[in-house]
């Protein structure tokens, strides 16, 4: 291949992402939160808006599930999220852009994954598609991962070209839970990063035009691997209840 001044591509290639990885890992260090602008170039950034586009055109949103507001699934469900959200694996036809953005992004966490110590992290969710349609539709303040499930960093990609801020639909986030928030632009191309724990409280303001943007969540190994362990308990636990309560049942009936 050609060298250039002794580099090949491949090597500028990696270094490239060294130098984006070392700079991601020390700014998530500093304030907990990081973006890249202008990650994919622009031809790249419109060719995944289109596919975005067209998914949302193929109707394959679904609504943001409703929360109940007090916790106790009573009929008051208020809804905290307006969003509309598709899950891709990136093997869906029509996604093959989405996909080369799962791709890098996977290549930039790995880089990253060298750098951090406190986590070990091999794998990642689905990419989580979403679209706020305007109308003042928002997200209200919460956490990611609150109760350690696993995920470790979050990672959004904007893909909302000539977006400003009297249109709404900033990302405000808290970080280090203080209360002076920062206000992130979901412009076009931008590719935000920050820890998915108690770290970073944040919210979407409410949108006044169609807001679109890919979620990737990345997951420590070992904190996965203990919330499923807990999960699996938790499972055994209530199969045991419930065959105790139909024994009990089974009882009173003879
Ligand atoms: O679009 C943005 O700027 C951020 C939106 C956002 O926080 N979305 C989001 C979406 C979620 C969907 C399911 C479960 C947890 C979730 C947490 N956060
Ligand atoms: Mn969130």
């Amino acid at each position: 291949e050609t060298k250039l001044n002794g580099y090949t591509q491949i090597d500028l290639l990696q270094n490239r992402f060294y130098e984006r990885a070392k700079y991601v890992v020390d700014t998530l260090r500093k304030q907990g939160y990081c973006y890249l602008d202008d990650f994919h170039g622009e031809v790249t950034a419109l060719s995944i808006l289109s596919e975005v586009k067209n998914l949302h055109q193929r109707e394959k949103f679904t609504d943001g599930e409703l929360v109940s507001s007090n916790g106790n699934g009573s009929m008051l469900n208020k809804k905290i999220r307006d969003d509309k959200i598709a899950w891709i694996d990136g093997k869906e036809e029509n996604c093959q852009t989405i996909s080369h953005h799962m791709t890098t992004v996977n290549t930039l966490i790995r880089y990253c994954n060298g750098l951090i110590d406190e986590y070990d992290i091999e794998h990642r969710t689905k990419a989580m598609v979403a679209c706020y349609p305007g109308q003042g539709t928002c997200y209200k303040r919460h956490v990611d991962n609150p109760n350690k499930d696993g995920r470790c960093i979050t990672t959004l990609y904007y893909l909302n070209p000539g977006w400003t801020e009297e249109k709404g639909g900033m990302l405000k986030l808290y970080p280090g839970g203080s209360e002076e928030a920062v206000k992130i632009l979901p412009r076009l191309d931008r590719l935000l990063l920050f820890w998915s724990d108690r770290r970073n409280p944040h919210e979407v303001e409410p949108s006044h035009d169609v807001r679109y943007a890919i979620t990737l969540w990345y997951f420590d190994k070992n904190e996965r691997a203990r919330f499923r362990k807990k999960q699996e308990e938790d499972e055994r636990k209530k199969a045991i209840l419930s065959q105790q309560e139909n024994g009990s049942k089974d009882g009173k009936k003879d």
